[in-house]
């Protein structure tokens, strides 16, 4: 493998001020993952850090899960375009018109456009989770549904849970981008993950790109982490 390009490894910088998150970018090599600023680290620390990390080499994956009316939705991807991020997303809930008007709203910047993708239903949720929202049919189900969704609207992709991609790569064909949080390594804590998988499952399963946090960041050693998660994926 050569580049970033080459590895599905997304590190999820959870961290409360840029002070840590850079400290851990230092430590990792941007040939063997790409980082993901939330929405914890965005509200601290804001553009001035995904420029440092651009800046680094790093291609950054902003993950705000904007869910708004069709403007205020488009206006902030385009924000998120003009920083130069390689990835952002929405929430698939917000509905055909708002992400619609997301796609749009990027064509202006056509090939340096980021991948537009939608949340569909939190890894962190169940089944029991869903019917307290007023949904009563399966994660499963109701991923399938917002995929199509999503797919029907012009985005690049979902994320969704690696135990929903078979399904997905059948419905809704291998180009249509699957991103996988809710990685957990074998010996790894599931904290508030709910519907998980392990790396090397996860892509076997047709993940594209795998969004890990905890296992890496809080790891006592996070590169020889992220180091023995990207020898268990590579060449998979
Ligand atoms: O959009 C996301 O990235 C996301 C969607 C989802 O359904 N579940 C989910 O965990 N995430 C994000 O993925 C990361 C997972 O972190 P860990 O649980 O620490 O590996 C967090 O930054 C979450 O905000």
């Amino acid at each position: 493998m050569q580049g970033s390009q080459a590895s599905p490894i997304i590190v999820a910088l959870d961290f409360p001020s840029d002070q840590p998150a850079l400290a851990l970018a230092g430590q990792l090599n941007p040939e063997k993952c790409r980082l993901k600023v939330g929405k914890e680290l965005f509200t601290s620390s804001g553009p001035a850090l995904v420029r440092k990390l651009q800046q680094r080499g790093f291609e950054v994956f902003l993950d705000l899960k904007f869910h708004d009316i069709p403007n205020t939705a488009a206006g902030a991807v385009a924000a998120a375009a003009d920083l130069g991020v390689w990835m952002v997303n929405v929430h698939a809930s917000g509905g055909e018109k708002m992400m619609t008007a997301c796609r749009e709203r990027l064509e202006r910047f056509g090939t340096d456009k980021p991948l537009l993708i939608a949340v569909t239903v939190l890894t962190s949720m169940t089944e029991h989770d869903l019917s307290g929202i007023g949904i009563s049919v399966s994660a499963e189900e109701h991923v399938s549904r917002l995929a199509t969704l999503t797919k029907n609207c012009g985005l690049d992709g979902v994320v969704c849970s690696a135990q929903e991609a078979p399904k997905l790569k059948v419905e809704q064909g291998t180009a249509f981008q699957l991103i996988t949080p809710g990685i957990r390594p074998a010996s790894a804590d599931k904290g508030d993950q709910q519907r998980i998988m392990t790396p090397a499952a996860a892509l076997k399963a047709g993940s594209d790109y795998l969004v890990i946090g905890r296992p890496i960041t809080q790891a006592a050693d996070p590169l020889a982490a992220l180091e023995a998660i990207y020898a268990e994926v590579v060449g998979l």
